[in-house]
């Protein structure tokens, strides 16, 4: 069986087709000095990278795509162009990445606006730390178990479930005239924003053509951090509104009222129908979603996510999700991803941006800064512009490449900042920050600009590259891989919330930013000995980089060879058509 498109011919036209569900496609490239018509072929054979065995060429490669849902993906996006379908899901399924962004970034304009509305006093630092970190004690709660409730459940139901709660916690919250029932609204929308963390990129993934998986995923982290900025725009507006956090926390309604109202109409997707049994939902799904493809093509895709369900063992839920829980911890590649997952995860919360996310308001405050709120919007601004930066570059410089550029710029960035407030002084006064060299100065203005280069730095590497986490592991571990890692990153969104004020008041702002140095700068070891470049690499040469090692020269090798294969597809000017198929 093979596969023909112009300028690659097929190889192995005699294996036969029941193999092709199981076996995967494979690219192979011949040398650079081949003539175009002589430099491809695509051929159907076992799942192992390979180099071909071919003496008189060094330089061929074998491309194998995993033993996975890509096997007839491969088929159906050189054939596909992206739907109006897939547009539709990933939208309506971003907007939980949008709901996370704004619930955790309101709260910053929202502690300062709150005044003296709560129980009739200005907030305590330790009652400003509970009311922000108990989202990410909900979020932290939800995430542990979410990826087993959507195998459950299915995914579209949780996140109706996720809107649900983020109803309820913003009700609580616009009400509240206590600080402890403001508490509790934070914490039931924790519930929702920890769901929608996990299920929004795995329900993106499952619908995503595969050479856009990743780049679908940034999206997610896209809407993240621009709901963040809208959040803060809308709280320097209505920074002076009386009550202006109530609005703030009311708005918060409308993208979840879109979402669930979008969800009622859509389906969920074809991997959940699959798990259910429901062949015939997942059929019409996959025919949504891929209109240029034809049926038999369709067909071999659900059998192919029927052999994926069946490869997890186990007789019922518990049984299987036991079994998984043993394989990710047993297998060394799955234990591999695993530290990488939750090591970036980890790294992305421990060296403190999220301190200026939930507190940049009540920092520049304490700098001297009149509309604080003003200020964070700059400062959540490049954020988002940088995620932008991060969402073109990912493929093409790299995951590692940017990490190891992001990586040393934040800790030079932090360095600057610990200087700068060692020479601004802040003292506390109780609970009140007091700057010894009173008003405004130019260290406070070194210490915007360079938190501005730190959130820069920040975006482009670490803000985004974690929530790649998909792509570590295979894919009968994959949810709870994932589930762990975004676990890990609550923990340390929690920790980091609840204790980053109390830092401030012991050991000053100048020793709070000169661990987050130190952090940063260990955490740019672990990524140069641990993490390699996974761009442009099949799922399955995932699993064999991290077989016996990191093998970080060998990843990287292997990227640029991907890359350089890619340039020469495109160097064919190859235009998909229906021939694709035709030896099937
Ligand atoms: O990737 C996101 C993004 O960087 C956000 O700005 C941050 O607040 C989140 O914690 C993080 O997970």
């Amino acid at each position: 069986m093979g596969i023909h498109i112009p300028y690659l011919t097929s190889k192995t036209s005699q294996s036969n087709v029941g193999d092709a569900v199981g076996n995967a496609d494979s690219v192979e490239f011949n040398s650079e000095h081949d003539s175009p018509s002589k430099r491809g072929k695509i051929t159907l054979e076992s799942h192992e990278i390979q180099r071909a065995p071919a003496s008189d060429d060094e330089d061929r490669i074998q491309i194998k795509p995993v033993n996975d849902e890509d096997d007839t993906s491969v088929m159906i996006t050189f054939n596909q162009s992206l739907s109006p379908f897939i547009i539709t899901l990933t939208f309506v399924a971003s907007i939980s990445g949008f709901m996370f962004g704004y619930d955790t970034g309101y709260i910053s304009s929202a502690l300062i606006s709150i005044g003296t509305d709560l129980d009739h006093k200005v907030l305590t630092y330790g009652e400003k730390e509970i009311v922000t970190a108990a989202t990410s004690l909900g979020a932290l709660i939800t995430s542990i178990f979410a990826g087993t409730a959507a195998d459950i459940f299915g995914r579209k139901r949780c996140l109706m479930g996720s809107n649900l709660m983020f109803v309820i916690g913003a009700i609580l919250q616009v009400s509240a005239h206590t600080f402890w029932q403001m508490a509790v609204g934070r914490l039931i929308m924790g519930f929702g924003v920890g769901i929608g963390s996990l299920i929004a990129p795995l329900f993106i993934s499952e619908i995503a053509p595969k050479m856009i998986r990743g780049r679908l995923t940034v999206i997610n982290s896209l809407w993240l951090t621009g709901g963040q900025l809208v959040a803060y725009g809308c709280g320097a507006g209505l920074n002076y509104v009386n009550n202006g956090w109530r609005i703030l926390v009311g708005l918060s309604l409308i993208p979840t009222a879109v979402q669930f109202t979008c969800l009622c109409f859509l389906p969920d997707t074809p991997r959940y129908y699959v798990m259910k049994g429901d062949l015939a939902r997942a059929t019409e799904v996959l025919k949504r979603s891929y209109t240029d493809t034809s049926e038999e093509i369709i067909e071999r895709k659900v059998e192919e996510l029927v052999t994926l369900n069946q490869s997890i063992p186990g007789k019922n839920v518990p049984e299987k999700v036991w079994n998984t829980i043993k394989e990710l911890h047993t297998v060394p590649s799955n234990l591999r991803a695993l530290i990488i997952g939750c090591g970036l995860q980890a790294i992305q919360q421990f060296t403190g941006w999220n301190s200026l996310m939930y507190f940049s308001g009540t920092i520049f405050e304490t700098v001297g800064f009149k509309n604080s709120s003003a200020v964070s919007i700059i400062v959540s601004g490049t954020n988002f512009i940088f995620t932008l930066v991060a969402f073109f570059s990912i493929d093409k410089i790299g995951r590692r490449t940017i990490l190891l550029i992001g990586l040393p710029g934040m800790t030079m960035a932090l360095v600057v900042c610990s200087i700068a407030f060692h020479f601004l002084g802040i003292k506390f006064d109780g609970a009140v920050a007091v700057v010894v060299s009173s008003g405004f100065s130019s260290w406070g203005i070194v210490i915007i600009v360079f938190i501005i280069v730190f959130a820069a730095f920040y975006a482009l590497g670490i803000g985004t590259v974690p929530w790649q986490q998909s792509e570590l592991f295979p894919q009968n571990v994959r949810g709870i891989g994932t589930s762990y890692a975004t676990a890990t990153n609550w923990a340390g969104s929690l920790v980091i919330a609840s204790t980053f004020l109390t830092m401030l008041q012991n050991i000053t702002p100048a020793g709070t930013f000169a661990f987050f140095a130190g952090l940063s700068c260990l955490s740019t070891i672990f990524c140069y000995f641990c993490y390699p470049e996974l761009s442009g690499l099949e799922l399955e040469e995932v699993q064999t980089i991290l077989k016996d090692g990191f093998n970080i020269k060998a990843s990287k090798a292997l990227a640029k060879k991907r890359k350089q294969q890619v340039a020469r597809v495109h160097e064919l000017k190859y235009e998909p058509t229906q021939e694709i198929i035709e030896d099937i």
